[in-house]
């Protein structure tokens, strides 16, 4: 697996990181989509620069421009519900991109996945970007995963995660193929016994979209 880590560098990043974690500020749930957002444009940055370009010409009001444009198509699809926030950051970026969503329930302790929605287009021969918050034991990813990579064949796979602990980045070395790209926000220490991510930043779900029953 190729894993790329985006904040080992000093940015703006570490700010929206921090106030993702501060237990009063991520009270404030607008901002804290907001800030899940703000990362998603983030990453979507970084991870462009990796992707395949073409050359294009444009007419500008003066005179003409070589330059260069994404040259695949690009689907994004994210996991329910905590992945909603980020995938509007990275529509902000890819503006033509297509769009999934695939539901994933931690159950029996987070022992188990339940997927069972999916709503997703095509991917074969495209760029598919698999977006969620929090890569904690990994299951999840791995089970939507499975679920989607059934009969296509993507030309590239990148999933990105914005908070990820070394359980979940090694489950998905076990599990994956190596072609796959990992791109990781923050990297944490491990998980609690209820298997949360510490030190984390809480239930995300909860926190951008309230307590379930
Ligand atoms: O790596 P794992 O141990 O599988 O945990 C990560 C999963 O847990 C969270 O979702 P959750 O099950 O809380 O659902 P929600 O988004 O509806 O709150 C998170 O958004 C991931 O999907
Ligand atoms: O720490 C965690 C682990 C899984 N899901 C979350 O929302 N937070
Ligand atoms: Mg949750």
């Amino acid at each position: 697996m190729h894993i790329h880590y985006i904040s080992e560098q000093n940015s703006i990043l570490n700010h929206f990181l921090a106030q993702l974690r501060d237990v009063n500020i991520q009270k404030d749930s607008m901002r804290f989509r907001k800030n899940i957002e703000r990362i998603g444009e983030i990453m979507a940055y970084e991870l462009s620069k990796i992707l395949p370009y073409k050359d294009v010409e444009v007419q500008t009001p003066l005179g003409k421009k070589q330059t260069t444009v994404i040259e695949d198509n690009v689907v994004l699809c994210s996991i329910l519900r905590a992945g909603l926030a980020l995938h509007t950051g990275f529509m902000n970026f890819f503006d033509d991109a297509e769009n999934g969503f695939v539901s994933a329930a931690r159950i029996h302790g987070a022992t188990e996945i339940l997927v069972e929605y999916q709503a997703a287009p095509s991917f074969e021969g495209k760029h598919l970007l698999l977006l969620d918050p929090m890569l904690a034991t990994g299951y999840s990813m791995v089970a939507v995963f499975n679920k989607l990579i059934q009969q296509e064949t993507p030309k590239e796979i990148h999933i990105c995660v914005v908070i990820a602990a070394p359980e979940g980045i090694n489950y998905l070395k076990k599990h994956l193929p190596d072609h796959v790209h990992l791109w990781v926000a923050s990297l944490d220490d491990g998980l609690n016994n209820d298997k949360y991510i510490i030190p984390g930043i809480g239930d995300a779900g909860d926190l951008a979209y309230g307590e379930k029953l």
